[in-house]
Formats: structure tokens, sequence, C-alpha cells
């Protein structure tokens, strides 16, 4: 058995460390890593140290770890986001119910059936939205993925249909997500009040306009006699009839759906987009092959070269790029001692780049998926375990949909400082990470 050695002790300097994070995490810890090996220390501004891997081996030890002993960390940055009884925040027989009672809702033929309705949402965006992609206009692509994406868990969560109530909660969400980037993210010392003028308020009173929209949808749904459970509230709302959960339960587990469900899959769209049109020869194959394909979901989704190129681009471009764990006994990750309540995380861009497993790992090059198989430990990125990502499947079917609409309809080009130039930086949004500034596209045909 390898001997456990006592945990290095995380840095000095704080604050410059922080910086230096804050700019460019990715950077940030490779050099940890180089300096410490792995594991390594890192620690988060009001949230403590963090004993970080990125390698299969680590990875396989905290998925496989006893479960009895996991719970998400704490204090957690996005728990006003989502609020105290999100799956995301739960833990033990709690988190065991709630994901007895949202998984199938993602399951197989569930997804499916969302098929027609992503297609739609795409044409409508591309031909129908607030700034149409007709030939010689510039589009904001992080704009219109997040409408589509928005559009897609709207319809498959609360089967909202209307075009103005879509309008509202898109208006909501968009001001509540934006209230809180940035500072109140990264620094809980500024959550607090300051007679309504602080950002603190202005993320409140934003979230209270959502949460009225989400608990007007509830009422009326429960109002209606007939037990519809053809979108995911319906689903929630059958269960409830059978005990379970509380008002105030179920609006946290819809405003998770809705925030964690929307920002990650626009976020893997636009890189999608982006690093296709930085590298031709992938784009040319992925057209050609959706030349020679129809337009049913079902066949779209089982395009192998479609599929290389969405999982080439969770690679590298992981939109939750660290999976934690709060440990409630002592535990060793990688011969690293940690006691009772300290946190570990498993850092994708390391994993997903580990020089032992893929070959060239800073380039964009979805044929890698196509020559091999990745197993769950080296590819990771809806994270691994009993906590795995539960929308995974309806993510992994709407990035194809949605960009094989996109290619089979328009042309499109990057503006040529964002052909040439560096690649953007992904930094935290808010649940997601993403491109540091915005990545626009120009509509050639
Ligand atoms: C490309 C898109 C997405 C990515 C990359 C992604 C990634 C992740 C990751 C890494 C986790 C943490 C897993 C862990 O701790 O092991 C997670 C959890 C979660 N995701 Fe996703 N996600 C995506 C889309 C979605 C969608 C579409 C939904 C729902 C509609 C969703 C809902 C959730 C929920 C509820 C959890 C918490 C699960 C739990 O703790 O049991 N995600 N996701």
């Amino acid at each position: 058995m390898a001997t456990e050695t006592a945990a290095p002790a995380p840095p000095r300097l704080f604050a410059l460390h922080a910086l230096a994070a804050g700019l460019d995490f990715e950077r940030y810890f490779r050099w940890r890593r180089a300096r410490e090996g792995d594991p390594f220390y890192v620690r988060f501004p009001g949230f403590g140290a963090v004993l970080f891997t990125g390698t299969p081996a680590g990875a396989r030890e905290l998925f496989r770890a006893p479960i009895e002993l996991l719970e998400p960390p704490r204090p957690n940055p996005i728990e006003p986001l989502v609020g105290p009884a999100s799956l995301i925040l739960t833990s033990g027989a709690a988190h065991r119910r709630d994901r007895t009672l949202l998984a199938p809702a993602f399951h197989g033929a569930r997804i499916r059936a969302y098929g027609e309705l992503i297609r739609t949402a795409t044409l409508d965006e591309i031909g129908d939205g607030p700034a149409p992609w007709r030939p010689g206009t510039r589009v904001d692509s992080r704009a219109a993925a997040r409408s589509i994406t928005l559009r897609v868990i709207l319809e498959a969560v609360f089967g909202v249909r209307a075009r103005e109530r879509r309008a509202a909660y898109t208006a909501a969400i968009t001001e509540f997500l934006t209230a809180f980037s940035g500072p109140l993210l990264l620094a809980p010392a500024l959550r607090r009040g300051a007679f309504g003028r602080a950002p603190w308020d202005r993320f409140v009173a934003a979230r209270a306009r959502l949460d009225r929209l989400i608990r007007e949808d509830l009422a009326a749904r429960e109002s209606t006699a007939r037990q519809d459970d053809s979108d995911i509230l319906g689903l929630l709302l059958s269960a409830r009839h059978g005990g379970a959960p509380a008002d105030a339960e179920l609006g946290d587990q819809l405003r998770t759906l809705l925030v964690a469900g929307h920002e990650t899959t626009a976020t893997s769209l636009v890189w999608a987009l982006y690093h296709l049109h930085r590298t031709p020869e992938a784009l040319r194959r992925l057209r050609a092959e959706l030349r020679e394909a129809g337009e049913s979901p079902v066949e779209i989704a089982a395009l192998p070269y479609l599929d290389a190129v969405c999982q080439e681009t969770l690679r590298l471009r992981p939109p939750v790029p660290i999976v934690l764990r709060r440990v409630t006994e002592p535990f060793a990750l990688r011969g690293v001692r940690l006691a009772a309540g300290d946190t570990m995380g498993l850092a994708l861009p390391l994993l997903h780049t580990d020089p032992d497993i893929w070959d060239d790992p800073e380039r964009f090059r979805p044929e890698r998926f196509l020559d091999g198989r990745y197993g769950p430990f080296e590819f990771a990125p809806f994270g691994g375990g009993h906590r795995r990502c539960v929308g995974a499947s309806l993510a992994d079917y709407e990035l194809r949909i949605v960009l094989a609409t996109v290619l089979g309809r328009v042309r499109l080009a990057l503006p040529p400082r964002h052909a040439r130039g560096r690649a953007p930086l992904s930094v935290p949004h808010n649940i997601a990470t993403g491109p540091r500034r915005s990545i626009p596209f120009d509509v050639l045909a």
C-alpha cells in the first residue's frame, strides 16, 4: 500500500496567487502542478484550500470514493444562484431522492423527444430571432447560443411555449445571471445589501423576479387537473403527489435546471463553432458528413465525426472545469491525507491535456475520438461517480443537433482578428466558464 503523506502547505502570498488564478486559471493550475506535482493545493477566496488532482489515477480515486464519505463543498460559491435544496448542493438521502426523481426525465427516449424542439429553436434563432442571421450580418455567438439553449430548457423543463412567456423568462434569467457574475461569485464578502444600491441588492431583486415566474408556472400547473408529465416540471409535480418535495425545494430544483442547463451547453456551442472555424480541415470534413446525412435528429445524433467534434470541444474547453468533493471522514487522495471536512478536486483542463493520454493535447483534433476510446477517468467533461451531470444526455444531443442545424443552414466566418489571433482564455462567468471576450461570426451565406 502506498504511504500516505501529510498535505503540503497551501501557498503563501495568497493575494498574488488569487490574482494569477483570476487572470488565467488554467495556466495557474499548470504552474502549480509543475512546481508541486500531483496532487497540489489551491486556495479560493472565501472557500478555503482544495487538494487538486489532474491525473486519471486521481480521477479514479475521486470518482470511486465511497459515496457516504462525500458531500458537495461548503460554503459553495454558487449557492445564491441555485438555492440550498438544489441537487448540486444536497447530499446523502436527499440527494439520492432528488436524483431518482430527476434522472428519468433525462434518459434515452425522453431526450430523443426533444430533437424536433431543438431543431426548431435553432432554425427560429437563425431565421426569426431578434437579430436574424442574414448574409452580411455579424452574429454574437454567445447571445445566440444562449437564446437557443434557454429556449430548449424552458420548453423541455417548464413546457413554456408561448413567445411572450419565453421573453419574460429570458429577460429575468439574463438579468439574474448577469447580476451574479464576477465579483459576487468570487468574493462572498460582497454579498451584503446597502440600501438597495449594492450589487447584492440588484442580484436579490433579480432572483425574486425569476422566482416569481417560476412560482406562477408551478401554481398554474398545479391547478390544472391533468397530470401532464411530457415535461420535467410535470414529472416533478406527479412525484410531489406522492409526498415530496415542497414548493421551495421544487423552486430550487427548477432554478438549478434553468441555470445549469443552458449556460454550459451554450458555451460549448460557441467553442465548437470557434474551433471548427479555426480548423478548416475539420470544418470541411464535418460539412461533408452533414451533406450526406438526413435531417432526422436521431440520425444526426449518430454521426461519427459530429460526435468526435463535440467530444473534442468538451475535452479542450470543458465548461465546468473543476469537480469538487468534500470528505466527511479522513481520506487519502493520491497518497496525500485529507482530514474530515477537507475538499478535494479534479482539474479537468489538466486531465484533458495529460500528455500520457492525449497526443498533441493543445490541438483541436476531433479525429482522436475516431481513432481511440477514452475511459471515464481520462475524459470526464460531465464529472463522474454518483454526481455525474444529470443533464449530460440532453447536452450531448443538443450540441449535435444545434451544430448540424446551424452548419446546414448558414456559412459563417470568424472576423480576421479572431481567425488568426490568440485564442481567448476561458474565464468563470457564473456557473460555467466561457471565452473571456465575445466571439462574433460573420454570416457569409
Ligand atoms: C455541455 C453541457 C454541460 C456540461 C459540460 C456539464 C457539466 C457538469 C459537471 C462537470 C457537473 C458536476 C459533476 C460532478 O460533480 O461529478 C454537472 C452537474 C450537474 N449538471 Fe451539468 N453539464 C452540462 C449540461 C447540463 C444540463 C443540460 C443540465 C440540465 C438540464 C445539467 C444539470 C446538472 C445538474 C443538476 C448537476 C448536479 C448533479 C448532482 O450533483 O447530482 N447540466 N454538470
